[in-house]
């Protein structure tokens, strides 16, 4: 497992080493020892959650606030997404920047998010499956986010499609200045 951090402080990328045979190829796509050794802290995921989308979807960006924020593992089963990461730890050295990165079922990369940043994807394939384990369990009280377009970050998603499917509760989020409001 080639585990490195991202332009994001505490945001990491593993890429996990893949053992192919005849038979199809196997890896480790979690191994707490190496994973905690890496990212230099314990971490006690309590939930694994699944999304299935179809090509044009965009989930996020997210993120649980307050004693319930989430730390996130997530990774790509099927298929492939843009993944985008936003820093909104206003004392760290990389506040308010954004990494981005494709996940895939050929890439197998998956991603640490710490507490305290923003997450979405769009999806690139026809459908992906997005699979990620959290630290905290789901709290629909505490659900936040920034709308994707936001005009400070300035991310381009890269769609594949003219107008991506966006749910109604992600097309009303705030934006990156009315998060902090
Ligand atoms: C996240 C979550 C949702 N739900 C229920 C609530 C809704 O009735 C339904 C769909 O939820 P939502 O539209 O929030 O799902 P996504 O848009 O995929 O949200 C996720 O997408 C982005 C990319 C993330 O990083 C977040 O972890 C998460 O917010 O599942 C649950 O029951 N448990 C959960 O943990």
């Amino acid at each position: 497992m080639k585990i490195t951090e991202t332009s994001l402080k505490g945001c990491f990328v593993l890429q996990p080493k893949q053992f192919e045979d005849e038979r199809g190829v196997f890896f480790e796509s979690y191994q707490q020892k190496k994973f905690e050794n890496a990212v230099g802290e314990q971490i006690n995921f309590v939930q694994d959650n699944i999304s299935v989308s179809k090509k044009g979807v965009l989930r996020g960006l997210h993120l649980q606030t307050g004693i319930h924020a989430q730390a996130k593992l997530v990774q790509v089963v099927h298929g492939e997404v843009l993944d985008v990461i936003v820093d909104l730890r206003k004392s760290s050295t990389t506040f308010g920047k954004h990494y981005k990165l494709k996940l895939s079922s050929v890439n197998k990369t998956a991603v640490f998010i710490p507490k305290g940043m923003a997450h979405g994807f769009v999806t690139l394939s026809d459908e992906a499956t997005f699979m990620y384990k959290c630290d905290a369990f789901y709290n629909s009280a505490s659900e936040s986010g920034i709308i994707y377009n936001d005009q400070d970050l300035q991310i381009d998603w890269e769609c594949p499609v003219e107008s991506p499917i966006i749910s109604e509760k992600d097309i009303v989020l705030p934006t990156f200045k009315e998060f902090f409001r």
